[in-house]
């Protein structure tokens, strides 16, 4: 089974590229610029990655992305995420970033755009590999702010596949931002959100309702809500999963326990994802071998994930047909 899902052709759609930072590149950049880091080996950075729920795991991500200060790091951070996911088969890649997270500490948003876009370049010419980019909002900050970078983000807009809400979900609903999502809907950029991680089923009401979103992430509280269950599963709408992330934020306790055979009975359209995998412990491949070892899935209900996300995935018609056919080949 390890073989055959290596081989599948994988499109990663919940992907925080802050969040793929690996400890050995979190010294070397801390050492090229001379940023102190609270830990003396990488061992002891590993250790400390024990977390109770998201906040206290954003706590460390946010300390974490500290060592990133140039366009190379920004780089260099994306090139070693596309590099490892292309080794577990990982064909196409939709990552967020914060720019807020960025900002806050004297970073410009030229630095990360140009990193990262170089990065992305490189992925398609030297693995081929697609990518899409997602401009990611901190809930937990003003609205006012949020919209402040969407308008000075005025020149990458074109290079922009979606916005995204994330960071600490209870108590920040996605009506918050209700005016930053219509400026994005105006301004012809496609909408995701994370809503039902931590928070309530009726988050995920309201990104569909008032952020117009077109895909959920995680959205796996929703099966506490029926009527809303049965509302996701006749519109079709995609959740992008990240069932190692949700062990170690302890939004479940066990693999076992995962609510996605519920989520996939209920006939919900599902995705696979690693959301931050150098913190929960496993990419992409160790996502699908631990759906594997957890349910017992066989290759057809592999493939039925793999093929729902290469259809909702940002992806020009051509690229996308290529995918299915890499998936028909596989399969
Ligand atoms: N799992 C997650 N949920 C919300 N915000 C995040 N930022 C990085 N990872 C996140
Ligand atoms: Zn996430």
């Amino acid at each position: 089974m390890r073989d055959f899902l290596k081989r599948l052709p994988k499109a990663e759609l919940h992907l925080h590229i802050e969040g793929s930072l690996e400890p050995e590149l979190m010294f070397a950049l801390a050492r090229r610029n001379g940023v102190t880091l609270p830990y003396d080996s990488v061992e002891a950075v590993r250790s400390a990655y024990e977390f109770d729920d998201l906040t206290s795991f954003l706590e460390l991500y946010y300390q974490g992305m500290s060592v990133l200060r140039t366009a190379e790091d920004f780089h260099d951070l994306a090139m070693d995420y596309f590099r490892r996911a292309h080794g577990e088969g990982v064909v196409h890649v939709e990552m967020h970033f914060d720019p807020q997270a960025h900002l806050a500490r004297g970073i410009e948003l030229d630095a990360v755009m140009e990193g990262l876009s170089l990065a992305r370049r490189e992925a398609e010419r030297e693995l081929g590999m697609s990518t899409a980019l997602i401009m990611a909002f901190l809930r937990d900050r003003p609205a006012e702010e949020a919209m402040k970078v969407l308008e000075s983000a005025a020149p990458y807009w074109e290079m922009l596949d979606a916005v995204g809400l994330d960071s600490a979900e209870r108590g920040h609903p996605p009506s918050k931002f209700i005016e930053v999502f219509q400026r994005a809907r105006m301004l012809g950029i496609p909408r995701v959100a994370h809503a039902g991680e931590e928070g309530p089923p009726e988050y995920i009401r309201e990104a569909l309702d008032l952020l117009d979103v077109c895909r959920i992430d995680h959205g796996v509280r929703c099966l506490e809500n029926p009527e809303l269950v049965a509302r996701l599963r006749d519109e079709g709408v995609v959740l992008t999963v990240c069932p190692l992330s949700n062990v170690r934020l302890k939004v479940v306790e066990r693999m076992t326990d995962h609510p996605l055979p519920q989520l996939l009975g209920a006939g919900l359209r599902l995705t696979l994802n690693s959301d931050d995998p150098a913190y929960f412990g496993g990419g992409m491949l160790d996502n699908f071998l631990a759906c594997h070892e957890a349910f017992g899935w066989s290759r057809e209900t592999f493939i039925q994930l793999a093929g729902t996300a290469i259809e909702s995935a940002f992806l020009s018609d051509k690229r996308r047909l290529e995918l299915h056919r890499q998936l028909a080949d596989c399969a």
